[in-house]
């Protein structure tokens, strides 16, 4: 067995034979992250089949993984460690998060992030999110007038459904509208048609994809095909694959004649899937340089670019606005102070102008994100891989283990974060020295950043703000804490609201 063997040996749980220290994943790496971190630290090593993996929460060791800002300077430009569980799900040299073919995974970012993160695209995603928040808002004055509890985590899944497509793809997607027809209020359905024809399948689906992430990483291959009741879940989630990959990539197809078969002259909207479909080729909507790559992308490079929008941007953000919306139910004096910044920005709380260019102005609505994301992140452990030897501590980190960083246990550590179970924004706003450098990266640091963080922000405070201004909210159970379920993401459930229309 290779514990026996490794040259450096880290403290962490006894691996059995063969299983490693599975029994104590269970299916929440989260919670056995904390027992482990009580019992062992900070920095220590647990084992999944043959398979050593390390867990980090100490600054100066996460500055080694995340710290470097160029390829060049980088050990750390894998995601994973080589995985079959990952190739079968078809990421091991496709899209980015876990593309380990670094040529393909600088073009496709490099695709990505100028067209995520440009004003103009995140201006028309103001728009669009705008007109689909609305829309929700008349579901939730009807459910008021019924006097029915808002889910908040399943209408935030909804909606960050219908945003992530209509803004990626230029199609409606019609989860919300689905969702309220689940409520069967008498007399009173959505008869709206999405792109998909089930469009909270398509939900379950993304977010089984992103489920399988995890355990097709963490499980070794012959647990995967062999063990039973692991076999089910194998044979569930390369099922769901087949499906993404397929609806994708009609989706794909579908918009590639749609554009074929519009004049040159006839301006096309600049959505991500547009974008993506005329670089390179006399449509081009934006000359997008990457080296020599100079011929379009194929159908299947868009759909895993595409896949990845979904993968990446739906969960995570709507994790979070679930979280958010659970913190500020149960501090109304935050709630309060939020709209108020908001009536000193706008000058009004009836309909007020979004723009992106206010919301660099929004600071307090800036500094209730980054503390409901730090009490309570959606990802709280992020891998990546080494390419070569590191030194940790005098340890040797060999070449190809995979180092995760445990984002939670980072910022709810009272040595950086004084009383770090207490929801304090203002934390945020002054000292923010005495946090130290490495202590909150939500959206991780150096060449492999998010690409969509600007996008979630401007997603996160479009909506808050218009809830801001049409709704109070109240927590159905007052002394609830937020729950989750694991699945690679931290999903928020029972999140149980009572909202109703703001009187002045
Ligand atoms: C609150 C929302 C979000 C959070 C907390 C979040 C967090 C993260 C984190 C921690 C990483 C790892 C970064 C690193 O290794 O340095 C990451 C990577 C990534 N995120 Fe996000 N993210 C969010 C929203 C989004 C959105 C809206 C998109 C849409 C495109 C997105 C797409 C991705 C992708 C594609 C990667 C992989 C990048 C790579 O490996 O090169 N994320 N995200």
């Amino acid at each position: 067995m290779n514990y026996f063997k490794r040259s450096s040996k880290i403290p962490g749980p006894f691996p059995l034979p063969l299983i490693g220290n599975m029994h104590q994943l269970g299916g929440d790496f989260p919670a056995a992250a904390k027992i482990f971190q009580r019992k062992y630290g900070d920095f220590y090593e647990f084992y999944m089949g043959n398979k050593r993996n390390i867990v980090i929460s100490r600054p100066d060791l996460v500055e080694k993984v995340w710290g470097p800002l160029s390829l060049k300077n980088t050990k750390f430009i894998m995601r994973n460690s080589y995985s079959e569980g990952i190739d079968e799900l078809g990421l091991g040299t496709k899209g980015m998060v876990l593309n380990r073919d670094i040529e393909s995974w600088s073009i496709n970012r490099k695709f990505l992030v100028p067209s995520i993160s440009s004003p103009s695209f995140l201006r028309e995603s103001i728009k669009l999110s705008s007109k689909l928040i609305n829309e929700v808002f008349e579901y939730w004055k009807i459910m008021e007038k019924e006097g029915m509890q808002v889910e908040f985590s399943d209408w935030m899944d909804a909606l960050g459904a219908d945003v992530v497509s209509t803004t990626a793809t230029g199609k409606k997607n019609s989860s919300t509208a689905e969702l309220f027809n689940t409520l069967n209020l008498k007399g009173k359905t959505s008869k709206m048609q999405g792109i998909w024809q089930d469009g909270l399948r398509f939900i379950q689906a993304i977010q089984t994809y992103n489920e399988s992430m995890s355990f097709m990483m963490l499980f070794p291959t012959f647990f995967r095909r062999k063990f039973p009741g692991i076999k089910s879940l194998n044979t569930k989630y390369l099922d769901n694959r087949d499906w993404i990959d397929n609806e994708l990539k009609k989706l794909v197809v579908e918009r590639r004649k749609e554009i074929l078969n519009t004049p040159l002259n006839q301006p096309l909207e600049p959505t991500i899937l547009t974008l993506l479909l005329t670089t390179n080729t006399e449509r081009d909507l934006e000359t997008i340089a990457v080296g020599k790559f100079d011929r379009p992308l194929t159908d299947e490079e868009i759909s895993s670019i595409i896949r990845e929008v979904f993968t990446g941007g739906m969960d995570t953000t709507s994790n979070s606005l679930s979280f958010i919306s659970f913190y500020i139910a149960k501090h109304r004096d935050v709630y309060l102070k939020m709209r108020e910044e908001v009536l000193n920005v706008y000058g009004t709380l009836d309909n007020p102008d979004l723009t992106f260019e206010s919301y660099g102005k929004l600071k307090y609505i800036g500094a209730v994100i980054n503390e409901s994301i730090r009490i309570f992140p959606t990802i709280s452990l992020m891998p990546r891989t080494a390419t070569e030897d590191v030194e940790f501590d005098g340890f040797t980190i060999e070449a190809d283990t995979t180092v995760f960083t445990n984002l939670k246990a980072l910022s709810n550590n009272p040595k950086y974060f004084e009383n770090p179970e207490k929801f304090n924004p203002d934390r945020f706003l002054a000292d923010k020295e005495s946090m130290g450098k490495y202590t909150y990266i939500p959206f991780g640091n150096g060449v492999r950043i998010c690409p969509g963080r600007a996008w979630a922000i401007v997603q996160m405070k479009t909506f808050l703000v218009k809830l801001l201004c049409t709704f109070d909210m109240e927590l159905v159970d007052k002394n609830a804490n937020p729950k989750y379920v694991y699945a690679t993401a931290n999903r928020p459930v029972d999140i149980k609201l009572y909202i109703r229309t703001r009187k002045n």
